[in-house]
C-alpha cells in the first residue's frame, strides 16, 4: 500500500462520508473532491478538500481512481447518473449505501461500471472501523486492490463472495455502534435510578464501554471468557446477566433486531 492514497471524488459528505474522509485525510490523501449539496456538513474539510455543491461544479481536468457513493441509498436513482461520466475512464465506484444494489447501480452509472459495495462503520473516522466489502464482477485486481487500501485506511477490512452477505453485514457492523452507544446510554440511566449522581453515571458509562472496547480488541480471548472474567460465581454480575440472558431477554433480542435490520437492507436494494 502506497503511503499516500489517490485521488478520491466523494459524494456526499454527511455522518458516514465524512467519518472516512476524516480517517483518509489522516492518512494522507493527494487529492479529495467532495460534492456535497449543504456546505454546513462539508464545513470541518474546507482547505483540505474541494468542496463543490453539484456534480457541474467538479473540476473538469479531476480524474478520480476511486468515486466514493455516500449518499443516501434512496437519493441514489436521481443522483447517479450525474457520475456516469467517470465510469469510462476507469474509475472505482465505491457504494457504502445501505442495501442498493448493484444492479440498481449499474443501472444508472452504466452497466460496465467497476462497482464494489462497502459497508463500513463510524469508528472509521478514527481509523478504528470495520468494513466489509464486495467486489461487483468485472471488478479488476487493481481496483480490488484500490478499494482494500481505501478501506484499511479506516480500520479493519474483510471481503465477502456473495453481494447478499453485505445486508446482514449492514445490520450486524454497519449499524453495530448504534446498539454499543445504547448500551451506554442504558447503563448510565440505570445507574441514576440507583442513586448516582448523573456526572459520574456519564463517565462510568462511557468509560466502561470504551475499556472494555479496547480489552476485547487487545485480548486474544474470546468475548464469552472474558466475560466469564468478570462474572464471580454467586457474585454480583451472576445476578445482572441472569436477567440479561434469558431467553427472550439479550439474545432473543438481538436475533430479531438484526433479522429486522438484515430486511430493511434487502428493501433498499432499489
Ligand atoms: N451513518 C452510518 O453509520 C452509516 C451509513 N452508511 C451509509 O452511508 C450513506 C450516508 O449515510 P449518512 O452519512 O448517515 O447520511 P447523511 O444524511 O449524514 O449524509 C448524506 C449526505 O449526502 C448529501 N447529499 C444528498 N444528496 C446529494 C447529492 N446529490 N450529491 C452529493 N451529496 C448529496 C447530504 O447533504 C448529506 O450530507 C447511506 O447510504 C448509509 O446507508 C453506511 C454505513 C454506516
Ligand atoms: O441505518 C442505516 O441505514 C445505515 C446503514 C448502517 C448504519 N447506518
Amino acid at each position: 500500500m502506497s503511503e499516500t492514497l489517490p485521488d478520491l471524488l466523494l459524494i456526499g459528505c454527511g455522518k458516514m462520508g465524512g467519518a472516512m474522509l476524516s480517517g483518509w485525510l489522516e492518512r494522507g490523501l493527494s487529492r479529495a473532491v467532495v460534492v456535497e449539496p449543504y456546505p454546513a456538513s462539508a464545513a470541518a474539510f474546507a482547505g483540505r478538500a474541494s468542496i463543490v455543491p453539484d456534480a457541474a461544479s467538479i473540476p473538469a481536468d479531476f480524474r478520480p481512481a476511486a468515486v466514493i457513493l455516500a449518499i443516501k441509498p434512496q437519493e441514489a436513482p436521481a443522483s447517479l447518473p450525474a457520475f456516469a461520466r467517470f465510469a469510462p475512464g476507469g474509475a472505482l465506484f465505491v457504494s457504502i449505501m445501505a442495501g442498493r444494489s448493484v444492479a440498481s447501480m449499474r443501472a444508472a452509472l452504466g452497466e460496465r461500471a467497476a462497482v464494489v459495495r462497502a459497508m463500513p462503520n463510524t469508528p472509521a473516522a478514527v481509523r478504528q472501523g470495520f468494513t466489509a466489502a464486495y467486489a461487483a464482477p468485472g471488478v479488476t485486481d487493481a481496483q480490488k486492490a484500490l478499494a482494500d487500501a481505501l478501506l484499511q485506511a479506516v480500520g479493519e477490512v474483510a471481503w465477502v463472495a456473495e453481494e447478499d452477505q453485505i445486508n446482514p453485514v449492514t445490520a450486524v457492523s454497519g449499524g453495530g455502534p448504534a446498539y454499543v452507544f445504547l448500551l451506554a446510554e442504558v447503563l448510565e440511566k440505570a445507574a441514576i435510578e440507583q442513586g448516582l449522581p448523573a456526572d459520574l453515571a456519564r463517565r462510568m458509562a462511557r468509560a466502561t464501554v470504551a475499556g472494555s472496547g479496547a480489552l476485547l480488541a487487545a485480548s486474544p480471548q474470546d468475548a464469552a471468557d472474558l466475560r466469564k472474567a468478570v462474572t464471580s460465581p454467586k457474585g454480583t454480575t451472576e445476578r445482572a446477566l441472569n436477567v440479561l440472558m434469558e431467553p427472550d431477554a439479550w439474545p432473543a433480542l438481538m436475533s430479531k433486531a438484526i433479522a429486522a435490520a438484515t430486511d430493511r437492507a434487502r428493501e433498499l436494494a432499489g
